[in-house]
């Protein structure tokens, strides 16, 4: 993963200090009170009625309609889960044993990988926790360029193995990343001469991306409890494995949170800020959170996949015009980072120059969510 360093800048300038404890979930027999959280269930947004069918789409990359399908789903959802997409299934089951590895270890041996508050990568809460009054009932690793350093301390044996499937991983979702890249911009009429940077298959222009494990704990009280709250990537695309345990619910506009089942071989795709900004608003970034189970834990691998990240994003030529003025202002993705981790759901808003001509607010204005 090249420009590594660049992406950790955008922390750096903008520190993450989580007042926590680190938590040893498997000792605990119900909720204390710094996990408690009071208003999940947004009225605003309650969860859909079990008679509505909506759901997100899959979509097989083998398909001849593959463009149109996907061009709707981005328009429509924001996400979708994708089949036949080449990722060997001995590697997702590699990533999945490794992950589960990494999380069962004791809490002091995992913590001698902690992430710095001014980092990027390693084990910690979810970022966005600073954000939140309650603390998630979740572990997370982020992984941005080598593990080796930190694998180097949570295994002094067998580490090389670990960071192997890792690097094989990362270079296969890569690959898919910008395959799926193609395919969406493609269903907007865009093509490789009309974004220089996509195009190019140089090492250093190939995109930037960050290796989410996420771990999500069997929980005493999973309606009091929040796995990863609502948030939107800021990604151009985020590629999500989900294994066999659902949790991912996503924002449906107008009908409420809407739960991805897990289906074996599938991966979930999410629109990010980058392509929202990138697409002029025609692809919105999909709203979406984690909720827990009482009885199983619960893995998730997220690939998240952006441009490199000094290149500015803003919205593509062929997408403006007198009807369509550009509603976002240029931006790479070392300064969204930075802007997302000081404004979070409010980041998308913060770059946005124009209103929208119909007055209507921005269906993906994400300033909507609730805290704890
Ligand atoms: C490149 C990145 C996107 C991300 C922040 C990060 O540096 C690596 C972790 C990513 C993640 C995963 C969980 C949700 C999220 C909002 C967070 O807190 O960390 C995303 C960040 C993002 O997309 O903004
Ligand atoms: O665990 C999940 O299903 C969601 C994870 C996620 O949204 C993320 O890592 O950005
Ligand atoms: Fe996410």
């Amino acid at each position: 993963m090249p420009s590594r360093s660049l992406l950790a800048d955008a922390f750096r300038a903008h520190p993450v200090h989580v007042h926590q404890k680190h938590i040893d979930f498997t000792s605990l027999q119900e909720i204390p009170d710094s996990h408690k959280w009071t208003q999940i269930d947004d009225e605003q947004h309650p969860l859909v009625d079990p008679l509505i069918t909506e759901s997100v789409p899959v979509i097989d990359l083998s398909d001849p309609n593959v463009l149109q399908n996907i061009g709707h789903a981005c328009k429509t959802w924001g996400v979708l889960q994708v089949t036949n997409h080449g990722i060997p299934t001995s590697l997702l089951e590699n990533i999945e044993s490794a992950s589960r590895s990494l999380f069962s270890l004791p809490i002091q041996q995992k913590l001698k990988a902690a992430r710095s508050p001014d980092g990027v990568s390693g084990y910690g809460v979810a970022r966005i926790s600073s954000f939140f009054s309650k603390l998630m009932w979740s572990e997370g690793f982020t992984i941005v360029g080598s593990p080796l350093e930190h694998f180097r301390q949570l295994w002094s044996q067998d580490y090389t193995k670990f960071c192997d499937i890792i690097e094989e991983y990362k270079k296969e979702m890569q690959k898919l990343a910008r395959r799926l890249t193609w395919l969406m911009l493609g269903s907007l009429g865009i093509t490789k001469k009309d974004l220089k940077w996509a195009g190019s298959t140089g090492e250093s222009e190939k995109g930037s991306a960050a290796l989410q494990l996420n771990y999500y704990p069997a929980c005493p009280d999973p309606d009091q409890a929040m796995g990863l709250a609502a948030h939107t990537d800021s990604t151009l695309l985020t590629i999500l494995y989900q294994s066999n345990t659902s949790g991912l619910q996503v924002l449906k506009e107008g009908i409420g949170w809407i739960t991805v089942p897990p289906i074996p071989g599938g991966l979930v795709v999410n629109v990010g800020d980058l392509l929202h900004i990138l697409s002029n608003g025609m692809y919105p970034s999909v709203l979406h959170r984690a909720v827990v189970n009482r009885t199983k834990h619960r893995l998730s691998i997220a690939f998240l996949y952006g441009p490199p990240s000094s290149v500015e994003i803003s919205p593509l030529q062929k997408l403006v015009g007198p009807n369509h003025p550009p509603l976002y202002r240029p931006v790479t993705w070392n300064e969204y980072l930075g802007t997302k981790a000081k404004y979070f759901n409010k980041a998308l808003s913060s770059v946005r120059i124009c209103a929208p001509l119909n007055g209507l607010a921005d269906v993906n204005d994400h300033n909507r969510v609730r805290v704890g």
